[in-house]
């Protein structure tokens, strides 16, 4: 039996440049991985099927899960003779904008890549992870990177200095598909992308907050007001940065001081229907 752990990302900006002719969107967003994580163990099987185990019930246990599609790649595409039981355990929020289901997908991808032994490097493993969904190349090695493209191509940044995250998760769900079909060029405001690098780079954790930005956060909060209003009580207990990551609807608060994220994390309980307090992931 082997394990992987799969962490959730947040966005620290997510920019889009335009629509492209595939029906996707050019993104230029800077992603990060934070511990709050799903654990993945993976173990083969005498017949040749895929078994996925799991007592969230917002997660299929079939063909619709990531996990199995990720899974049924490699066994086709590397003729594999066995099977796999592969149980998850979800701690990520599902629909929340955090990549729950495309880190399990990496986390898949990585497992299976051990437990056959196949010797595939991360770039290989990115290259299918495509083929799963936009935010599961990145997935693969986590960390903190900037996503072009639809988000697969890759460039690797400084990490983003030590910090305390807070995630507020409001009860409503959101599509991903449905947030980026109303997306609006002309009311755009664009994130300093630029700028937001040479933050990093400068391990300017302060600027780096004043730099957060994401066009799809309007978007979403038009659709559930509850964000604004968490975003309000984030900023309001002092937050450093304050936003809403990727399509929605988890907002997020980054602080340099345990004491602050903990009166954030307070502030939220009872108000916000799921709240978590962690580190961000160098
Ligand atoms: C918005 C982001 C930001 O990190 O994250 P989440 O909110 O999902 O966590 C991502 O761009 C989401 O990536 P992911 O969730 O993998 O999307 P996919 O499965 O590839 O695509 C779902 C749908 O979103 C739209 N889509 C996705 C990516 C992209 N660059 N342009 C798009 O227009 C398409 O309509 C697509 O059918
Ligand atoms: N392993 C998985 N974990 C979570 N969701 C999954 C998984 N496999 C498929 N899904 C489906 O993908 C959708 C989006 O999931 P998720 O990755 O959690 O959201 P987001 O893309 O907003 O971060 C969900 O509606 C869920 O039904």
């Amino acid at each position: 039996m082997i394990y992987e752990k799969a962490p959730a990302k947040i966005n620290l900006t997510l920019d889009i440049l335009h629509k492209r002719t595939d029906g996707y969107h050019e993104v230029e967003m800077i992603m990060t991985t934070i511990d709050l994580s799903d654990r993945l163990s993976f173990e083969k099987r005498g017949d040749q099927k895929i078994l996925i185990e799991s007592d969230n019930r917002f997660v299929p246990n079939d063909k619709r899960n990531l996990v199995y599609q990720a899974a049924d790649l490699m066994i086709r595409k590397y003729e594999l003779s066995q099977g796999v039981t592969i149980h998850m355990d979800k701690n990520i929020p599902v629909a929340a904008g955090l990549a729950g289901g495309s880190s399990d997908a990496a986390a898949t991808l990585r497992g299976v890549n051990r437990l056959f032994e196949l010797g595939l490097t991360s770039g290989e493993l990115q290259e299918l992870g495509a083929t799963l969904g936009s935010d599961v190349p990145f997935c693969v090695t986590g960390g903190t990177a900037l996503a072009t493209g639809r988000g697969e191509k890759l460039k690797p940044l400084p990490a983003l200095p030590p910090c305390w995250v807070v995630l507020g998760k409001p009860s409503v769900g959101v599509s991903t598909k449905e947030v980026y079909g109303k997306v609006n060029f002309e009311q755009m405001k664009h994130p300093q992308t630029e700028e937001a690098i040479h933050a990093l780079e400068q391990q300017d954790f302060y600027e780096v907050c004043d730099h957060l930005e994401n066009v799809l956060e309007p978007i979403t909060v038009r659709m559930h007001g509850e964000i604004s209003r968490i975003k309000s009580r984030m900023e309001q207990a002092g937050g450093d940065g304050v936003l809403m990551s990727g399509s929605g609807p988890t907002v997020f608060a980054l602080s340099a001081h345990q004491s602050r994220a903990e009166g954030i994390y307070n502030s939220l309980k009872g108000f916000c229907s799921e709240v978590y307090i962690v580190r961000n992931l160098r």
